[in-house]
């Protein structure tokens, strides 16, 4: 058997395409700064991709560079001037930080009305208490991904690999708001392949390139891959061996072309949102 591709890229672009009419009809361009610090080049891709996309949608969309040597401080103070900006609503500092700026510190600094990253730990408590608040993009970018490949959630078994702040554990509570009975596990889980083929959804955010085999899926399970792993050689892979896993898989997400393109969508669409939420705004339909 051969997997179906979920074809994130084409999911972006349909929500991409649906909130640029939502903004249209505001009457005003959401606005959306990102903060890089440094040259980190892994963020590159990411900040240049966001931009084009937002301005796409109408947003106003800029990115604010910063030298590795800026000091905690100044990140602090450019912060606390975007909170206070009426037309700002989503703001974003890139991850990671360079090492002398603590980024808990930063994220704290954040309007939780304005963390369209929804790192905030304000942000993660209404998601982990069930209320509204904003949702990190990536794990919010699956549940679309899930919805629009029709893949039943509630009862399902779900299975996510990591527990970071920022995919793993965010996902792990939108599965279970969604119904799903969920396992996490890491790198202190005892038999990883183990609990994977037990999955009904798996949802891979390790960090590790291609650690997850084809004989760790279960039979016509979901694979969703998180994982963006630069190779040697330049190549983009996932967390999931892709050609293996399809072969177990009923449906797989390609890397690239499958959750990142997602994640900048829900970046646009969480900026939508708080500039709704923050700005009072009636939206018809
Ligand atoms: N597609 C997208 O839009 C995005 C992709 N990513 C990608 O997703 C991946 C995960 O990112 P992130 O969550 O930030 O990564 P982190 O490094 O913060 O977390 C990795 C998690 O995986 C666990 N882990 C690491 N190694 C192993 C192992 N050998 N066995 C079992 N568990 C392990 C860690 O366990 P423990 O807690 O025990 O240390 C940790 O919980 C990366 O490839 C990243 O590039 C990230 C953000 C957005
Ligand atoms: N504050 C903060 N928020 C983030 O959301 C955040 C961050 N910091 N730091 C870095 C990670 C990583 N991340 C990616 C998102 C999309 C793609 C993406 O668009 N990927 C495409 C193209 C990749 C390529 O061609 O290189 C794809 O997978 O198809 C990649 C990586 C967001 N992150």
């Amino acid at each position: 058997m051969s997997a179906r591709i979920i074809d994130g890229k084409a999911v972006a672009e349909a929500l991409r395409g649906r909130l640029a009419e939502r903004v249209s009809a505001l009457g005003f361009r959401p606005g959306l700064r990102v903060v890089r610090v440094g040259e980190d080049p892994a963020s590159g891709v990411y900040v240049r991709n966001k931009d084009r996309a937002a301005l796409k949608a109408g947003l106003d969309s800029a990115t604010i560079q910063l030298p590795e040597a800026t000091g905690e401080a100044e990140l602090l103070d450019l912060v606390a001037k975007l909170n206070a900006d009426p037309a700002v609503d989503g703001i974003l500092v890139q991850l990671p930080l360079p090492r002398q700026i603590e980024a808990v510190k930063v994220l704290a600094a954040i309007d939780p009305a304005k963390d369209v990253d929804g790192f905030h730990a304000m942000n993660a408590g209404m998601l982990a208490t069930g209320q509204r608040g904003l949702v990190p993009c990536t794990p919010k970018g699956v549940m679309h991904l899930l919805a629009a490949a029709r893949i039943p959630v509630a009862g399902a078994r779900a299975v996510v690999l990591g527990r970071s702040n920022i995919v793993g554990k965010p996902m792990a509570a939108l599965l279970l708001a969604a119904d799903a009975t969920v396992t996490v596990v890491h790198s202190r889980t005892r038999d990883l392949a183990h609990e994977c083929r037990r999955a009904e959804i798996l949802v891979a955010a390790v960090g590790r390139a291609e650690m997850v085999k084809g004989d760790w899926i279960a039979e016509g399970a979901t694979v969703i891959d998180v994982g963006i792993n630069r190779l040697p050689d330049g190549r983009l892979v996932g967390d999931v061996d892709f050609a293996a896993a399809s072969q177990h898989a009923a449906a797989i997400t390609p890397v690239p072309g499958g959750v990142g393109p997602m994640t900048i969508a829900c970046l646009l669409e969480n900026t939508v949102e708080a500039a709704v939420a923050r700005r009072g705004v009636r939206e018809a339909g």
